[in-house]
């Protein structure tokens, strides 16, 4: 395939190559120094509000995989926290390694998880999720991180999905699914100016990195190494794993902490 991957011939080294944005100012993700990210008494708690009947389908996209939510009304919503306006759910996705002692795209302290949500949400300022994709100020994406332990009921459903999107390309019906389910006890979280950690790597996003991880069960996670990159050009198959890209430069940004 020509498209980019996370593999030695099309990974996040070569990225730059396609997308020169890749060296830009403020690209994601990023390790957190929690001793280094002040806290910001201005920030606004976190306030998620999804409607369950939004849901749409989930889709193996050949990097991941997504869920994917109706979008063209403010029936799912992301306000507060460092955001001004009203922010709507697009989808959410995961990151993963082959091994549970990497997979998470940000790091806190240099500590990395097994895996990472991202829940992509757009500016609804700007009349789409296209329009709004490369706007400074157009999207906003919560990250949850997921660790090793009790297996989580909440993933379930997902991962019971997966069966039926094995290879690239395949989607199926995704419905009555509350994104809020996913998410910890706390909203504490840790913000900054970033990016999309795939090509097109558009700087505009504003992360919002919850500080509190969901658990996952190694069998779970199992479950998620299973997807295959199916290349379709008559490669084999080879399984999903590794789909993160390494922490940036700051390049001089902070991280504000919405406590103390
Ligand atoms: C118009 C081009 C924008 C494409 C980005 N789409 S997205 O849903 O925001 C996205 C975000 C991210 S991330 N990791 O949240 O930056 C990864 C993949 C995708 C995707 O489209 O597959
Ligand atoms: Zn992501």
């Amino acid at each position: 395939s020509h498209g980019w991957g996370y593999g030695p011939a099309d990974g996040p080294d070569k990225w730059a190559e396609n997308f020169p944005v890749a060296n830009g100012p403020r690209q994601s993700p990023i390790n957190i120094v929690t001793k280094e990210a002040q806290y910001d008494p201005s920030l606004k708690p976190l306030k998620p509000r999804y409607d369950p009947s939004n849901a749409k389908g989930i889709l193996n996209n050949g990097h991941s995989f997504q869920v994917d939510f109706v979008d063209d009304t403010d029936s799912s919503v992301l306000t507060g926290g460092p955001l001004s306006g009203t922010y709507r759910l697009r989808q959410f996705h995961f990151h993963w390694g082959a091994s549970d002692d990497r997979g998470s795209e940000h790091y806190v302290n240099g500590i990395k998880f097994p895996c990472e949500l991202h829940l992509v949400h757009w500016n609804t300022k700007y009349p789409s999720f296209g329009e709004a994709a490369d706007k400074p100020d157009g999207l906003a994406v919560i990250g949850v991180f997921l660790k090793i332990g009790a297996a989580n009921p909440r993933l379930q459903k997902v991962l019971d999905a997966l069966d039926s999107i094995k290879t690239k390309g395949k989607q199926t019906t995704f419905s009555n699914f509350d994104a809020k389910t996913l998410l910890p006890a706390s909203l504490d979280h840790w913000t900054y100016e970033g990016s999309l950690t795939t090509p097109p790597l558009l700087e505009s996003v504003t992360w919002i990195v919850l500080k509190e991880p969901i658990s996952v069960s190694p069998a779970q996670m199992q479950r998620l190494k299973g997807l295959l990159l199916f290349t379709g050009d008559g490669e084999t198959p080879c399984c999903m794993v590794d789909n993160f890209r390494p922490p940036q430069l700051l390049k001089g940004r902070h991280v504000r902490a919405s406590f103390k």
